[in-house]
């Protein structure tokens, strides 16, 4: 396997162009392919994620070029005529390749089947195949009820009223939105349960605004979107810089500036991950906000206690900042960080405690008391980014950290470590 060692870094300071929102490219690519006309993406993120829902609508037969970097796309739109591909479509680990097409692609001609990597086995979409089974849809289970693979048999959706469970992720409310103009009738969708990582949603409308779709959203608990519509090309979408991948600068500023300038994302963002900012400035950390750039400067870090629903994936980072703060931290009404890249609860509680931290990993919640003495260890990354970019953090605090499996950052920022050092020092 291989490892990363880290040193440990003295202080942080520079300057950093974020790469462009996974939430953001997977959705614009999915409706850019299904609208009518061309649309020319720029800043796309180049990512195993983006590549995932790349892959899938070349077999869907959709035209995509990319310049040499892969950052420009120019999607010929289908106007809604996907084919029917000639083999499985392999959607890796990518939630927001497989949930989103899970729900097109019932709505459209054509016979699928949607696999992926083991751990997209483990991770439920049972919430989101209920709501299209009950809205008509030929959706069904390869292996187990309620998990990935899945058969589609699409085009048999005339929309009606449909109730959505929102309570494990937000995801599914978002396919399901995303599909709705594709039925041949109009839908009203009721959200069953709470409705979690609710930001998400506003990405969600805030995209298919832009292709021409508008939405009526009555304060999140019921969605009426028309049906029989088509989405409509936009000749150029510029994808905002990740917000959940600035997390890890604004922290690393936070905990060892200097001072890091973060290009891409800032007061005007649409993703909700821009709200980390906030909690940080609420542990310490000193923010110049501008409209799509944040500075970050050092601060004395103290421990909070946040509801955490809002910002699943910004908040790992916390996690890690907590190692750093005075007094404890208390990151709560995070129960499916369990049904992610790993059971993020638990695989967090682990690698903190082997840090030196004291750590309760409750069902939905996670309290770190910061250690007295660091331990030099390898940290397991179980396959998620997330974790190895959070545990960086330990060598920008001071203390020498090793990384194993580094390359699993690819899923979302395959150059994350090259963009840490070109600010550490
Ligand atoms: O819609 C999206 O782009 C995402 C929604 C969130 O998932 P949940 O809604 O499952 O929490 C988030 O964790 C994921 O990384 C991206
Ligand atoms: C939960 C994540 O990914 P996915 O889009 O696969 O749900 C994530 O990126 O942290």
């Amino acid at each position: 396997m291989e490892q990363l060692r880290l040193e440990p870094i003295n202080n942080v300071n520079g300057s950093v162009t974020l790469p462009g929102s996974k939430s953001l490219s997977n959705r614009i690519l999915l409706l850019a392919a299904l609208a009518e006309g061309t649309t020319v993406v720029e800043n796309l993120l180049d990512s195993d994620d983006i590549r995932h829902m790349l892959g899938a609508l070349k077999l869907l037969g959709v035209d995509v070029s990319l310049n040499d970097d892969k950052t420009v796309a120019t999607v010929k739109g289908v106007g809604g005529q996907l084919l029917t591909p000639s083999e499985p479509l392999f959607l890796g680990n990518a939630g927001t390749a497989y949930r989103p097409l899970t729900a097109v692609l019932a709505a459209v001609s054509g016979e699928y089947e949607l696999i992926g990597e083991p751990r997209m086995e483990e991770r439920p979409i049972g919430h989101l195949v209920d709501a299209l089974q009950a809205l008509g849809g030929d959706v069904t289970y390869l292996k187990n009820k309620d998990y990935p693979p899945l058969k589609i048999v699409g085009g048999q959706i005339k929309g009606g009223q449909v109730e959505i469970d929102g309570s494990i992720s937000s995801q599914f409310l978002t396919a399901l939105l995303m599909a709705a103009p594709l039925f041949s009738g109009d839908t009203k969708i009721t959200i069953k349960g709470a409705l979690v990582s609710k930001p998400y949603i506003d990405i969600t409308l805030d995209v298919m605004a832009r292709f021409g779709i508008a939405v009526a959203n009555d304060d999140y608990k019921t969605f009426i979107v028309k049906g029989a519509q088509q989405y409509q090309a936009i000749e150029r979408i510029m994808v905002e810089g990740d917000a959940s991948s600035a997390s890890y600068f604004v922290a690393a500023a936070a905990i060892a500036g200097g001072e890091i300038e973060i290009k891409g994302v800032g007061a005007k963002s649409v993703q909700g991950d821009i709200g980390f900012a906030k909690v940080m400035e609420q542990v310490g950390a000193k923010i110049d906000w501008y409209d799509e750039r944040l500075v970050v400067h050092k601060g004395q870090l103290k421990g909070v206690d946040i509801d955490a629903n809002a910002i699943p994936d910004a908040a790992m980072t916390l996690a890690t900042v907590a190692l750093f703060a005075d007094g404890p931290t208390a990151i709560r009404n995070i129960y499916n960080w369990r049904v992610k890249e790993t059971d993020r609860l638990h695989a967090m509680a682990t690698e903190l405690r082997k840090v030196g931290a004291e750590v309760v990993e409750g069902e939905d919640f996670i309290e770190i008391i910061p250690p007295t003495h660091f331990n030099d260890v390898a940290i397991d990354t179980y396959d998620d980014h997330r974790i190895a970019m959070c545990f960086a953090m330990v060598a920008v605090g001071g203390k020498a950290i090793t990384i194993n499996d580094p390359k699993c950052t690819y899923k979302t920022f395959p150059t994350f470590f090259k963009t840490l050092a070109s600010v550490s020092h």
